[in-house]
């Protein structure tokens, strides 16, 4: 099973905030496991304490354990054996094993921030309690002298296990703070999509194609630059609903958009508007440009049937109207003298384009 599997156990299907805690979580527990096995080879190996060794592989067990909970998923399960398996190890390490001078509890520190990261943001009385069952086992262990532990280390091995401890914490910290670091960088990036791009397309949305627009058209306006808009719509897109369903018809959408994308290499910024209707800026296009352009788009949607996932041939046909900039303009206005010329063009009958220059 490669490590990419282990990690996305229990992710898939799920939402997106959830799926990225369930990893983070997968990732935690093997690099927990990953350490939990180093102490289970120095017990066995360089001390020579098979009973010990064989105890602290059963934690490394079941650390691991946890995956399964993931898989058949019960995710938060699956968080609750993390702690309590860290929290039973710790304890186990410090008052059993060897003693405090080992460092072994300094390893609940990490529950807080850990529990923090792997809990959704909702789940307050998990974290809560852990936090305070972590800071309580802390005092306890930090508090008890171990008199009669299963392992007698020498002060320098103690030294080296306290180190040891440290660095791992140190190590979990700056893994933890990346992870979170990722956590909240790919939130951003969702939260950004999800606020600009239509989902079904991938083109900008209404909004987000308005402000973007507007900032292109100001460039044009500020440097009397030529400026052209073109509004699409798909002719008689009801009859390709009824006639081949809502599926069919959404797989149409996705691949107009993506034939218009193909065209636009030069900065034109395309938005959907509507339901079939997609808008699209051409910087820098005089008239006669802007009706090539639509032409090109026109003749490749005519000459290229469709064919659905269902092997359905769609044969369309798309109306145009284009609006070229003479004066300053908003693009809200633009938008408005493109969809009059639409107007036009689809009272003259299917795959017309009709233009509107405004005048200076
Ligand atoms: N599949 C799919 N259909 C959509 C979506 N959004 C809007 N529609 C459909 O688009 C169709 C638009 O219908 P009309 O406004 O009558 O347009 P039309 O059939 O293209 O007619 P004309 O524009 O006059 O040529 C309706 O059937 C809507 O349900 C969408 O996201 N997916």
């Amino acid at each position: 099973m490669s490590i990419s599997k282990i990690i996305n156990t229990g992710a898939e299907f799920q939402p997106f905030n959830v799926a990225n805690k369930i990893k983070t979580t997968n990732w935690v527990t093997l690099f927990t496991v990953f350490i939990s096995a180093i102490y289970t080879l120095l017990y066995l190996f360089i001390l020579n304490e098979v009973k010990v060794g064989l105890f602290n592989l059963a934690f490394t067990i079941s650390y691991a354990l946890g995956l399964l909970f993931m898989r058949f998923r019960a995710i938060t399960n699956a968080k609750l054996w993390f702690f309590s398996v860290l929290m039973l190890h710790v304890w186990v390490c410090t008052n059993i094993f060897v003693s405090k001078e080992s460092g072994f509890h300094l390893f609940y520190f990490l529950v807080p921030s850990g529990a923090f990261l792997l809990f959704e943001l909702d789940q307050q009385k998990e974290k809560i309690a852990l936090s305070i069952l972590a800071t309580l086992l802390f005092f306890y262990c930090e508090n008890t002298l171990n008199p009669d532990p299963l392992i007698i280390l020498s002060s320098d091995l103690n030294s080296t296990i306290y180190q040891s401890v440290v660095f791992f914490i140190m190590l979990e910290l700056v893994v933890i703070s990346a992870m979170f670091n990722q956590q909240i960088g790919q939130h951003e990036m969702q939260i950004n999509k999800t606020a600009t791009t239509d989902k079904l397309t991938n083109c900008l949305n209404r909004n987000y194609f308005f402000e973007e627009g507007q900032k292109q058209l100001e460039i044009a306006n500020t440097n009397s630059r030529p400026f052209s808009l073109i509004l699409t719509n798909l002719d008689n897109f009801k009859r390709v609903n009824d006639e081949h369903g809502y599926l069919v018809g959404d797989e149409y959408l996705v691949y107009f958009a993506n034939v218009i994308n193909h065209m636009c290499k030069n900065g034109e910024k395309v938005g959907r508007i509507s339901g079939e209707e997609f808008v699209i800026t051409l910087p820098e296009y005089t008239k006669a440009e802007a009706e090539k352009f639509a032409n090109k788009l026109n003749l490749q949607i005519e000459n290229s049937p469709f064919i659905s996932s269902g092997n359905k041939t769609i044969f369309n046909t798309i109306s145009m109207g284009i609006a070229v900039r003479n004066s300053s303009n908003t693009i809200g206005e633009l938008v408005s003298i493109a969809d009059t010329a639409l107007f036009q063009a689809k009272s003259m009958g299917v795959g017309n384009i009709d233009i509107i220059e405004q005048m200076a």
